[in-house]
C-alpha cells in the first residue's frame, strides 16, 4: 500500500477539522465555549497546572465530538436506511460526548469557580 507523505496526512487532518466545523454545529458550540473559558481563564490568571487541565479538558470534548462526527459519516455510509444498530451507534456516540461535556463543565466550576467568587466578592 502506498504510503502518505507526512505533510499531506498533516493536510488531510486539517481538512477534516475543517469539514467538521462546516457540517457540525455542535462542534461549533463547544469551540465558541471553550474559547470564551479560556478568555475567562486568562482574566482570572488562573495558574500554569490549571491551563494544563482546562487545555487537555477541551482538547477531550472537542476529539470526541470529531469521533462522533467520523462515527455518524460511517454509519449513514454502511446504512442509509433506518436501522436498529445503526441508532445504537449514533446514540451511544452521541452520549460519550455528553459525558465528556458533563465532565467539562464541572472541571470549569472547580478551577474557575473560586478564583471567580473571589474576584466578584472583592
Ligand atoms: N440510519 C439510522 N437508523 C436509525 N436511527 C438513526 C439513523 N440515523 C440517525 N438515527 C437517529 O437519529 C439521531 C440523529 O441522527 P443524525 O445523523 O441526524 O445525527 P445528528 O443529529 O447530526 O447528531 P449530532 O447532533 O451529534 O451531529 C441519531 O442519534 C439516531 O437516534
Amino acid at each position: 500500500m502506498k504510503r502518505t507523505p507526512l505533510l499531506q496526512s498533516f493536510v488531510h487532518a486539517f481538512s477534516g477539522i475543517y469539514q467538521a466545523w462546516r457540517n457540525e454545529r455542535n462542534l461549533r458550540i463547544h469551540v465558541v465555549v471553550a474559547l470564551a473559558v479560556c478568555g475567562l481563564a486568562g482574566w482570572l490568571q488562573i495558574p500554569l497546572r490549571d491551563w494544563a487541565v482546562l487545555v487537555l479538558t477541551i482538547a477531550l470534548v472537542i476529539s470526541s465530538e470529531l469521533f462522533n462526527t467520523s462515527l455518524e459519516a460511517i454509519v449513514d455510509l454502511i446504512s442509509p436506511e433506518q436501522h436498529e444498530l445503526a441508532k445504537t451507534a449514533k446514540d451511544v456516540a452521541a452520549a460519550a460526548v455528553l459525558v465528556l461535556a458533563i465532565a467539562a463543565v464541572i472541571v470549569g466550576l472547580l478551577i474557575l469557580g473560586p478564583p471567580l467568587y473571589d474576584r466578584l466578592a472583592n
